[in-house]
């Protein structure tokens, strides 16, 4: 799914809202652990019910790796069950020697045919470019995480004061294009989305932290929307286990249609 695409199905909708795909067995209604693949029955009924509020799905892969190979099979089915009116986001936050980023890609561009991946900068230009070269696929490169621990390195400041995140901004944005790189920036750290704006503000911003973690979402929107929206905002446990019964689809469609009608708020407020 290329840009023009994406901002088409956000302006359809009037929703930026992606919808984390992070099931485990634990937390899933327990009527579900009688089906022979209990994940990908969980999530079919999330997206089925929150596809009209929905333009992104993000299954975090680590949901899945921890359950062994049938957790790669529930990950494999879901993200073909997912329409390609959607943008398919394997949260992964992978990088390494470009040799074997390469791989990386292929594992989940070509045989996940995932449309976008998660990645950490850390490694470099040359961890991040093999992900880079294949066609109509996006990276998303993590800048400035919702998690307390981004104050260790991503707000460390040099002798100039620039941030960390501020440099890996500044220095990462001419690796790709605003056609094919996106950026992480969480949502609890919804102050800092303005500085951010200041060094990248053509490019998409992918926000977790709402929900669960508590961010803000008026404030994503007005320090963060563009002429182009500019924003996918993600949930996954607000959305996910709004209800542990067998009302979990309807639960997880009010939450969706909730964020939903924000957002349609926020774009009247902030779209350009
Ligand atoms: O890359 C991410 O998606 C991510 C980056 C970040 O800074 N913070 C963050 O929470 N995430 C992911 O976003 C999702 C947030 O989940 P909830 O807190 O349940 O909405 C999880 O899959 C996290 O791993």
């Amino acid at each position: 799914m290329n840009k023009s695409q994406l901002v088409e199905q956000i302006r359809q909708k009037q929703s930026y809202l992606c919808v984390g795909l992070d099931p485990s067995l634990e937390k899933i209604p327990s009527h579900l652990l009688k089906e022979k693949d209990p994940v990908f029955a969980f999530n079919k009924v999330i997206i089925d019910e929150t596809l009209d509020f929905a333009v992104a799905y993000k299954p975090n892969t680590a949901f899945y790796e921890a359950l062994g190979p049938s957790g790669w099979e529930s990950l494999e089915k879901t993200l073909e069950y997912l329409p390609s009116s959607v943008l398919k986001i394997a949260d992964a936050k992978r990088g390494d020697i470009g040799n074997t980023s390469t791989l990386y890609a292929k594992a989940f561009f070509e045989t996940l045919k995932a449309d976008a991946i998660t990645v950490a900068p850390y490694m470099g230009k040359d961890s991040v470019a093999p992900f880079l070269e294949f066609e109509g696929k996006w990276v998303i490169l993590l800048a400035l995480t919702s998690n307390t621990g981004s104050l260790d390195f991503q707000l460390f400041q040099d002798t100039s004061g620039t941030q960390l995140f501020e440099e890996v901004l500044k220095k990462s944005q001419t690796w790709g294009t605003v056609d094919n790189l996106m950026y992480v920036v969480g949502a609890t750290r919804g102050e800092k989305i303005a500085d951010v704006r200041k060094i990248i503000p053509d490019h998409f911003l992918l926000v977790p932290g709402v929900g669960a973690q508590g961010g803000s979402l008026q404030d994503v929107a007005k320090y963060g929307m563009n002429d182009n929206v500019g924003l996918l905002v993600n949930s996954s446990r607000g959305i996910l286990y709004a209800s542990s019964g067998v009302d979990f689809g309807k639960a997880a469609r009010n939450e969706a249609h909730k964020l939903q009608e924000e957002m349609e708020q926020s774009l009247q407020e902030y779209g350009r």
